[in-house]
Order: C-alpha cells, then structure tokens, then sequence
C-alpha cells in the first residue's frame, strides 16, 4: 500500500476507517486545517460519526503518512470487475469492491491472475451449456470474470504455448473449491470447441454429449466424495482431502484420460467425529441403501448402530437422500470399471471397518480387556478374513522387539482403543488410495499415457486454517498453504517482472517478503517436521518432549519472526504464517505423525483370507509411500513406515514440482458468511480470508511496483479530453505523452511502454479527479452555450411568431378593407340602379302627370264641349256617353291610384329588403353572398323595372286608344254639335219658313 501526500486529501476527499463490525467504514473529509508543522484534519463518516486526526507534518513525513486513513475509489471504480484496476489498492477498497459486485450478484471477480469466487450459497444461473458455449474462444476479459474464462484461459495456453497448465483452486472449507473445480471439469467435459477441427470433436461422444471418458472423469466426483467427503459444521459435503485433478489431452486437444493424486486425507475423522459432523458419506449411504441381503451379510443395520457414525449425533444431512446417493457412488464405479463384484468387496471392507468400531474395549486394573464373544470383533474378523484370536489378542497387548528378546506388554483401555482405531484408519486410508490408485489405472492406462501430448491440471486443496485449537492437521494444510503462497508470489512477480520486461519499462526488482524462511522452519533439514519425525522414531519421544526441542531450536532471535513460544503454557507453538500468526498445540502431533498400526496387526491383516484386503494394503501401501526416503539407520519397522509429515512433505515437494511445470492460474473461493445463507456478506470474515489466501499480501505487493496500467487506446478514450483538441490526432502514443505530461508533474508515477502505460498506485484516481474537474468545466461551457442556444432559440421563435402574427393582422385588416371596398362597391351600384330606378320611376311620374294633365286637359275641353252639349241640350246620349266616359276615367283614376299604390309599397319593400340585404352583407363571411344576392335583387328589380315600363307602356298604348277614343269622340261631337248646329239653323230656317 503506498502512501499519498497530503495534498490528495482535499476537502470532500473520501476515505476509510476501520470498523469493528463492517472492517471498514466509509468516511469524507470535512475540514483540513495546516497551521505551521500542525495539521487536524476532521472526517464524518456514513454513520454521522465526527473523527479527528490532529498530526504534524513532521510526522506525517517521517511515518510517510501512515497515520492517515486509506483512500476511497472514485464511484466509477468501485464496481470494477478486476481489482487490480482499483486507482487506490487498499484492504477497505478491495473488501468494498468484492462487496458491491456480491450484492449485485457478480459472484466472481479478477485481483489480476487471480479469480476470487465468493459462494452464493444458492444455485445460480451461471454454469449452464449456453455459457460453457459462450465462453469458449472467448480471451479473459471480453467476458464478465467466471470460473469458465479460467478454464478457457487453461485450455487457449495449453494450445498456444504448447505447455501445461495448473488451475489452483484454494479457500477455507465451504468457501466452494470443489464446487469451482466441478465446474472447470464440466468445462472441459461439456465444451464444443469451435477450433477444433470437426472430425476429432467428441468422436466417441455418448447421449450425454461427452465422450466416454469425459463421463468416467466426471463420474470421479461421486466416488471421490462418498469416500473422501464428509457433513462438517462448515460444509455439509467437505472434502476431508486435497485432490490434484490432471485432465490429459491428446495432440487434438481431445481429453483421453485424466490422473488423480491426493493429499492427507482427514483420516481421525474415521474414527472420530466432533459433535453435528458425520463420518465419511460411504458408511451412511450403505447403511441406507444396501439391499436388505446384502445388509444381512454384512451385518448391517441403521447407522445408529455403529459407534463409529454416531459420535457426531448428525446422521443424516437436510436434503441428501443416502440411499439414493449410495445408487449414485455404485453407478459412477461402474462407469469407472469397477465391477459390481468388486464393490461389494469395498462395501464389505467399510462394513468390517464399522464394526471394527464397535469391538468394545473394556479395562480392569489397568488392562484392556476384549470378550472373546463381542460381536463386532466375530463378524469385523470374519469380514475381513483374518484371526479373531490374533485381533483380539492384538488389541490389548503389544510387543517391544529389544536386540535381544521380545518383550509382550499389555496395553490400557485407552491405548488399546487406539490401536482398534489405528488399524481401522489404516485399512481406511490404504482402501482410499487404492481407489485412487484403480481410477488412475482405468482413466489413464499406458496406452493413454503414450498419447498424452499434454494436460491441465486442477488443484483442491484446502486453504489456510486457523481455528481456536489448531493440531497436526491444521499444520500440514498451514504448510501447504505457504509453499502454494510461495509458488504463487513468485508466479506473480515472474509475470510482472516478464510484463516489466516486454514492455521494456525501467524497472528495479521489487522486493517482497518471501516466506522462504517460514518454509524452512517446517521443511528444513533441522525443521519442525524433521524434529517431528526423529521424536516420533524415538520409543520414548512424545509430544511435550518434541516441543520442547524446538524452543531449543526455534526460540531465538535467529527464527523470532516466524517461530514464538507463547508467554503461558509449554504445550503449543507460533507460527507467524504469511496468513497468520497460528498457535498449535502438540498433543498428538507424534501419534498423528507416526499414524502407526503394530506390526503386529500389520502382519496379521497381510494374512488375510480376504484376497481384495490383501490387494488394497499392497496397492495403497504403494501409493501412501510415493516418495519416502527411509533411513538407513533407523530401525527397520519403523523404515517401512514413513511419517505422514513425511509423506505429506514429499507429495508437496512432487505437487511443487508439477505446479511449477506448468502455467498456473489461481481461483481464491471465498466463504462470506459463516451461516450458509445466500447473498449474506460479513465483510470481517471474507477480509480475514483475503489475508489467509494471499490476495491482500500480492495486492500490498504489487503496490510497490506499477499496478495500474492502460494501453494507450484504453488511456486515450478516457482521458483525452484533458489536453486542447489540437493535440488530439490518430497517433495514440504521442497523445498519451502529451496528456501524462501536461497531467502528471512527477516522473516516477508512471512509465510508458512499448504497449502500455505503467502507472503508481493512486495514479488512477488523481488522472479521475482531473477528469471529473475537466467534466465539470465542460459541463459548465456547455451549460453556457446550452442556455445561449435555448434564448436564442426562443427569441427566434418569439419573432417568427411576432411576425406570423403581424402578417396575420395585416391579412385581416386587408381583408376587412377588401371587404369594405367590396361593400362600397356594392352599394355604388345598388345605388346607381337605384338612381336609374328612381330616374325611371320620375319619368314615368313625369308621364302620368303629362297624361294626366293632358287627361285634365281633355277632359277640361271634352267638359267644355260637354257643357256646349249639355248646354246645347245634347242628347241623353251624349250625356250618358259622357258618363260613361267620367265613370271609366274615374275607373282609370282610381286603377292608377291602385298601381301608384302598388309601386310604392314595393317600393318599400324593396328599400326594407335592400335595407336588410345590407345589414347581411356586412356579415364578414356572407359577404360575397349577400353581394350576389344584392346583384340579383338589383337584376330582379331592374327586371321589375322593366316588367313595369312594359306595363306602362300598355298603359301608354291604352292611354293612346283611350286618347284616339276621346279624339273620335270629340270629333263625333263636333259633329254632333255640327249637326245640332245644322239642326239648329235648320229648324230656325223651317220657323222663319
Ligand atoms: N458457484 C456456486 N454456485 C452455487 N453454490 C455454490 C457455488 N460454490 C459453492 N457453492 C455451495 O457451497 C457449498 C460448499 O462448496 P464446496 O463443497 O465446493 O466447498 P469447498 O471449498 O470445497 O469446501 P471443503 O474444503 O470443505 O471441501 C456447496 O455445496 C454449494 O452448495
């Protein structure tokens, strides 16, 4: 972890604080007061909590500001699906990333190489074909994180570079090894590799879709389990083993074969389980599932029964059916090639085991004592084919061989007890490493050997353990667990320094705290573990005499760093763990260690009737001994049975030695909560197992050199906006220049490489402020122009509308002028035809009244020639014609009186109808209307106009023959009046006669 100068911690700056229940708490800096050397920097954290750090700079820089709290990511980092792109690499930042992507139920993340798996808890959708397919030929990274892209990642080195691989799959028990490692084997099993070429794909592939020997590896995990796997508080199915698992490839890359090697299996839990913990499955599922004939030979009943299977009170698991399991384990033999036959001999063996577990032991005075009757010893012996006397005999008695005699002791209840239990444990374990050893011999038989052109191998191993009471046990995975850390280290370092190196950046090799010297502690010549075995070889070593040799060794200031004796008690020792610090007590360390059955027994069970015991203790001897170096020295017994530390120390050398072969790639599994329960995180347990499994230990590491690194394209698209865009060009890595330098002042933050650019921790985080600054401004600028753009906008619109308006108006005053000169000229002509009609109307007034005067005048001189009549006594037909006359012009008259009548009213009429033909042409939109309807009206008078000038005209042309008429009368009455004259004179002449 490196430290930040103080400057980075500004006002608003996010950081962590430790936490008792959360490991870490976030917290923001509120206030940052620097007086002279003094500084007080006062923090509030997300629970409301005021912190204050009061220091001087003058400590600060002699502590390189160690006293100030870590630093928080930028949000946008805090998801990020590979730790190692974190800007700030600290223990709260990688516990909080973890966290983030675990509840967003991202259940896999990268820590660089690494692949850290945390444990749902519940079945996920992630394992199915579609994404076995989908990860196939896909490099890591194009990807979210998955257990598959490992395994692809395998399976592209192992074809690229023609070399080896190793996938080590570690993590506390439950944390969900072999569930990972199931995965990578149905990985390789169930994937269709589009690469390879059609005709060598899955050629012998069954229904399954595997190929027969894909189904007898997978077919490995049930056998494995019901005799390696065990119920334990942590893990319901715990594998009480570590397995290397090589899956082997032909030169088509087809899978023809695949070897198993495991490591110290948890042999005590055979005979003794603590308490809710069971035995290993195999004993319940024939107990629940043997047939009834079968139980009956064997002597079988309910698991209760047995004393071996009862200790832990846990006799069945939620959810498991045994017996259906029990189906499940015989059939994953038969795949394997274990006949039916063959297994009823494995299931006799366990049955005899059980009740070997039952032989009661009993004391007096000191002495153990077994009946001659006990039941479980007849049928164990009976079962197992050899001497029930001896067994007895055996159990309670042992015998010292001196130089020069043998010597028959007898043995105490409880060390009797121990050797039932030894013997039991060691027939267990031969009859697990035979099983092993015959799955080898059918999965990869000579003749695949011949054809493997390579193979990937997968490591379940146990990780780091470190309980209230540690033993034995505890002290070999401890020890595993630190030349795997070690392994891994270098690994790393390796691939950084290669990267360094490729990239050709200037780089100072980067020191490491190497746990050699905890290695050499255990393995070394004059180690824990050759201390362990040289007292275990000793007749009269124990445990407490062991531990006291290695205070005189240990306890000094040579090994105080990795070895203490604790300040109370002479029983139990430290060891400083690159994990931890782990006090282990030593009781039992050299029984566990010598895990001895008596020669005795040993030569009584290479007797035996039973052909397939006689087969597996040569077989499994074979095995449990791989590479023991006895000494000469030592007592022959004793040389024909190496330590178990000893045997452990050379299976871990030889696992070393394959690891170290081959490319690794590491899965880190993670427990989060203690419970079991899906999606439950408790960040103090999984920050505890980041320690154990060495992800904080690389990632402080890696911090000392350049974790952080970009290619230029990644760099470039993030951070080009914080140089002008002049610069801005296609040529990336000058770009990337111009932005470093113009960004980051110190030259030793960052190295550019031939790919790449290589950057100190924090680096990230202070190029992501400057981004956010450059944001900020950008987003101001823009807000700017954005406000500009929108007024301007809306002016535009205003005006647009301003003018549309006005366009509009002046349409409509146009309009309405249209109208009214459209009016007007309507009004000109109603009133021109209403001259012409009042013109015509005078005239035809002028007219009447000639006629009338002209009637008058008529009628003043016919009534003067009437009066000449009358008062010449004209005859009564004159008169009467005269009436006649004056009664038709009266008639006439009042006619005309009529018609005048007539006109005016229509007259009116036709003024009251012009009148509101007006009025309606003055409406806007019947304006037209009411125009043509005015026309027509006028045409409609004119046409009255004109009906009434004809019908004065007949009138005229009456008026003329009335005229005529009068004329002819007046001339018949001139010469009426002629003739009265003549008359007259006549009859004056006949009066004078
Ligand atoms: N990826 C996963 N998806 C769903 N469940 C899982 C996953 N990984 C683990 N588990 C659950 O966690 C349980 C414990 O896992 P597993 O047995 O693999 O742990 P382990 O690390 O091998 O433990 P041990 O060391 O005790 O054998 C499994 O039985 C399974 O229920």
């Amino acid at each position: 972890m490196t430290s930040h100068s103080l400057d980075v911690y500004g006002k608003g700056t996010a950081v962590w604080f430790p936490d008792v229940k959360e490991g870490w708490t976030s917290a923001q800096l509120v206030s940052k007061d620097v007086s002279g050397d003094n500084v007080k920097l006062t923090f509030l954290t997300d629970d409301g909590k005021d912190v204050v750090i009061g220091t001087t700079l003058t400590k600060l820089s002699k502590t390189n500001n160690a006293e100030l709290p870590p630093l928080r990511n930028p949000p946008m980092l805090e998801s990020a699906d590979d730790l190692t792109s974190l800007s700030y690499l600290n223990e709260p930042a990688v516990l909080h990333t973890i966290r983030t992507r675990y509840l967003q139920r991202n259940i896999y993340t990268y820590s660089g190489i690494v692949l850290i798996a945390t444990n749902p808890f519940q079945s996920v959708s992630l394992y199915t074909q579609d994404i076995i397919q989908a990860y196939s030929g896909k490099r890591r990274g194009e990807l979210e994180p998955h257990v598959f892209a490992i395994a692809e990642d395998a399976y592209r080195a192992m074809l690229r570079d023609e070399q080896n691989q190793t996938i080590v799959v570690s993590g506390e028990s439950g944390a969900g090894k072999t569930a990972s490692a199931k995965f990578i084997m149905r990985y390789f099993a169930s994937v269709d590799d589009k690469d390879r070429s059609q005709d060598v794909k899955k050629s012998n592939a069954t229904t399954s879709g595997m190929s027969e020997v894909e189904e007898q590896i997978m077919a490995t995990n049930p056998i494995m389990e019901s005799f390696g796997n065990a119920k334990t508080t942590r893990n319901d199915n715990s594998s009480r083993f570590g397995k290397y698992l090589e899956i082997q490839f032909d030169k088509n890359q087809n899978i023809i074969g695949a070897r198993i090697r495991t490591y110290l299996l948890e042999r005590s839990r055979l005979v003794y389980q603590p308490e809710t913990e069971r035995n290993y499955h195999i004993f319940y599922q024939l107990c629940a599932g043997a047939p009834p004939s079968e139980k009956k030979n064997l002597e079988l009943g309910d698991f209760t029964q047995f004393h071996y299977l009862k200790q832990g009170g846990s006799g069945t698991i939620p959810g498991v059916d045994d017996a259906a399991e029990f189906e499940t384990t015989q059939k994953a033999l038969s795949v394997i090639g274990i006949t039916i036959q063959t297994q009823w001999q494995i299931f006799k063996l366990c049955a005899a085991l059980l009740h070997i577990g039952n032989i009661e032991i009993t004391e007096s005075r000191n002495t153990a004592m077994v009946s001659e009757t006990d039941q479980a010893l007849v049928t164990a012996t009976k079962l197992l084919g050899i001497k029930t006397a001896d067994f007895r005999k055996w159990l309670v008695k042992k015998q010292i061989v001196t130089k020069s005699e043998k010597i028959v002791k007898d043995l105490n209840a409880q060390q009797a007890n121990v050797v039932r239990d030894s013997v039991a444990k060691y027939i267990y374990a031969n009859l697990f490493d035979w099983l092993v050893n015959v799955i080898n011999e059918s999965l990869s038989n000579e003749e695949v050997a011949k054809n493997v052109s390579s193979f990937i191998g997968v490591l379940d191993i146990y990780g780091f353990e470190h309980f209230k009471k540690n033993s034995f046990e505890q002290f070999c995975i401890n020890y595993a667990n630190e030349k795997l850390q070690q392994q891994f280290n270098q690994h790393v370092f390796k691939l950084e320094q290669e990267e360094y190196v490729r990239e050709k950046i200037n780089w100072t090799f980067i020191e490491f705290s190497d746990n050699q010297p905890c290695i050499e502690l255990i393995e070394g010549k004059i180690g824990i573990l050759s201390l362990l075995d040289e007292e275990s070889r000793f007749p009269a070593g124990t445990d407490s005499s062991w531990c006291n040799k290695l205070y005189q060794h240990f306890d000094n200031p040579t090994h105080k760093k990795y070895f203490q004796k604790p300040r109370f008690g002479n029983s139990s020792f430290i060891i400083s763990h690159y994990a931890h610090d782990v006090e282990y007590e030593v009781e039992n360390f050299l029984e566990k260690n010598k895990d001895t059955v008596p020669d005795e027994h040993l030569a009584l069970l290479k007797n035996t009737d039973f052909e397939f015991l006689d087969d597996i203790l040569t077989k499994g001897s074979a095995i449990a001994a791989p590479a023991a170096k006895p000494d000469a020295k030592r007592s022959s017994v004793i040389a024909k049975k190496p330590t178990l530390g000893s045997i452990f120390k050379a299976s871990l050398i030889s696992l070393m030695e394959t690891i170290n072969s081959t490319n690794v790639h590491y899965i880190r599994c993670i427990k989060p909560n203690e419970v079991k329960v899906a999606w439950k995180f408790e960040p103090q347990m999984v920050l505890s197992q980041l320690r154990a499994c060495g992800v904080l230990e690389t990632i402080r590491i890696s911090c000392a050199g350049y974790p952080s690194r970009w290619t230029f394209d990644e760099f470039v698209q993030r951070y080009y906006m914080l140089v002008r865009s002049k610069h801005w060009g296609p040529d990336t890595k000058k770009l990337c220049s111009v932005i470093l330098d113009d960004s980051i002042k110190d030259p030793d933050k960052y190295q550019v490489g031939i790919t790449k650019i290589f950057f100190r921790s924090g680096m990230l985080a202070y190029l992501e402020r400057l981004r956010l600054d450059r944001l900020n401004e950008c987003v101001t600028l823009m807000q700017k122009n954005m406000l500009r753009h929108m007024h301007q906008k809306r002016y535009q619109a205003l005006k647009a509308s301003t003018i549309k308006i006005q366009a509009l108006y002046r349409r409509r005053v146009a309009m309405s002028e249209l109208k009214r000169l459209r009016e007007e000229k309507a009004a000109i002509t109603i009133q021109k035809n209403w001259r012409r009609y009042i013109q015509r109307k005078q005239y035809l007034r002028a007219k009447k009244a000639i006629h009338k005067l002209q009637t008058v005048v008529r009628g003043v001189i016919a009534r003067q020639k009437f009066e000449v009549l009358c008062r010449n006594a004209a005859s009564t037909k004159i008169q009467s014609v005269y009436r006649g006359w004056v009664a038709r012009r009266d008639y006439k008259m009042t006619l005309k009186r009529i018609i005048y009548i007539q006109s005016c009213l229509r007259r009116r009429l036709a003024r009251a109808e012009l009148k509101a033909l007006k009025v309606e042409a003055r409406s806007a939109s019947h304006y037209k209307e009411v125009s043509y309807k005015l026309e027509n009206k006028v045409i409609e008078l004119t046409q009255n106009l004109e009906q009434k000038s004809q019908e004065n005209k007949t009138l005229e042309t009456k008026t003329l023959a009335l005229e005529s008429q009068i004329k002819s009368w007046i001339e018949r009455y001139e010469k009426l009046e002629s003739d009265s004259n003549n008359f007259k004179s006549s009859t004056k002449q006949n009066s004078s006669n």
